[in-house]
């Protein structure tokens, strides 16, 4: 593997303390140094970034399945399901994908979710979008879906577990990308509501690997669901939560103390706090990063002002997420290619955030190896051409 004086660059490599597992101690050995990177980085053109962007393999963290809906599917599903939709044309639908912060998003994205009501739709929907990410070198997503939002229709919640997860199998075993599934409580509804939605899924713990927090953000902090979190650790799940998206550095803050959420989905907010940063760069707590998100829905007015360069420059483990790739206009290769054309990050960035993906992700040391000995040949590859 390759590896070199890096150091300079906040690419953390040591063996710190790694709160992402639960052992409390990185478990994913370095990779050996062989090579020096910046004389590696040095011989790949940036003109090339593009197609590196794209060829280099990645973990993808932060995607909403209800949001990988394309307005076609949306349609087709209408129509095989007998769903009237309020909008004559895929066309007219598109045109509603106008945001100006999260809930007008949330509003249209609930809407749009109507249509899913057999096992069969959830996993055309599934099989699209991992179909989609392993033609962009997604080699793993841990893919995020909302229960409460069928379960409210009247979907049992193992037909949107049964489809989501044979989607998952069978793009396993057909387009060798791997994928897991995290089961997200609406932050909008009671604790309550969340008990309930846990107990419907636990007969099928063994098809999800952790659960989330998301929806609208402002006004339900991440204390609200404390309890609820409390039980899914003690049932082994890992924990992540949506927070400083448009939420305050506090709901990050509690995401980390009170719900021990070991990734934070979006962060972008902890910016504004001096103290967290240093926290979440020490501790190496995953952000899932989702750039062309957050210029939607307005979080940044251009993605010339996204702060993730600062954050990354600040040691956090920093990594680039669709979040919901239909509704915003790019999956996850427009996120890194949009970004860094706006932003001016150059290769050695590209190579930090595919390993950070590795880093951030949900599987063991022996896979994570795998990949990174993957992303190591991309990159040789690119500095030989
Ligand atoms: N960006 C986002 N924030 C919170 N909840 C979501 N659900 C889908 N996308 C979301
Ligand atoms: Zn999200």
């Amino acid at each position: 593997m390759i590896m070199g004086h890096f150091d300079a660059l906040h690419f953390v490599l040591s063996t710190r303390r790694c709160p992402v597992r639960r052992q409390g101690v990185c478990f994913w050995s370095p990779p050996v140094t062989t090579t020096d990177l910046p004389a590696l980085f040095a011989r790949i053109a940036p003109a090339r970034l593009p197609e590196l962007l794209a060829a280099m393999p990645k973990a993808e963290l932060h995607i909403h399945i209800e949001g990988s809906l394309e307005p076609e599917l949306i349609f087709a599903l209408a129509q095989r399901n007998g769903v009237a939709l309020p909008y004559a044309s895929v066309a007219q639908l598109r045109s509603a994908y106008a945001f100006s912060n999260l809930q007008s998003f949330l509003d249209i994205y609930y809407a749009g979710a109507s249509v899913l009501l057999h096992e069969q739709d959830f996993y055309d929907m599934a099989r699209a979008y991992l179909a989609r990410a392993a033609s962009e070198n997604v080699v793993h997503a841990e893919i995020f879906f909302d229960p409460q939002t069928h379960t409210a229709r009247g979907v049992p919640i193992e037909v949107v577990i049964q489809g989501l997860h044979r989607a998952c199998v069978d793009a396993r075993a057909e387009l060798g990308i791997s994928a897991a599934l995290i089961l997200c409580f609406l932050r909008h509804l009671s604790e309550e509501d969340a008990f309930a939605t846990l107990q419907q899924a636990l007969p099928l713990r063994d098809k999800f690997i952790g659960v989330g927090l998301d929806s609208s953000e402002l006004g339900h902090p991440p204390e609200k669901f404390a309890r609820v979190f409390a039980r899914c650790r003690e049932l082994g799940l890992h924990l992540v939560a949506h927070a400083g998206e448009e939420g305050p550095p506090a709901y990050i803050w509690s995401a980390l103390d009170v719900l021990h959420a070991e990734r934070i989905d979006h962060g972008v907010q902890a910016q504004h706090d001096a103290a967290l940063l240093e926290r979440l760069a020490r501790e190496r707590t995953p952000l899932t990063v989702c750039p062309l998100s957050n210029l939607k829905l307005c979080v940044f007015a251009s993605l010339a002002q996204h702060n993730l360069p600062q954050l990354l420059a600040a040691g956090l483990c920093v990594t680039v997420n669709s979040d919901d790739p239909a509704y915003f206009g790019g999956y996850i290769n427009d996120n890194f290619t949009q970004l860094f054309a706006a932003t001016g990050l150059g290769v050695p960035h590209a190579y930090m955030l595919a390993r950070n993906s590795f880093e951030a992700s949900f599987v063991d040391a022996g896979t994570k190896r795998a990949w990174q000995e993957r992303l190591d040949a991309v990159f040789a590859r690119f500095a030989q051409e």
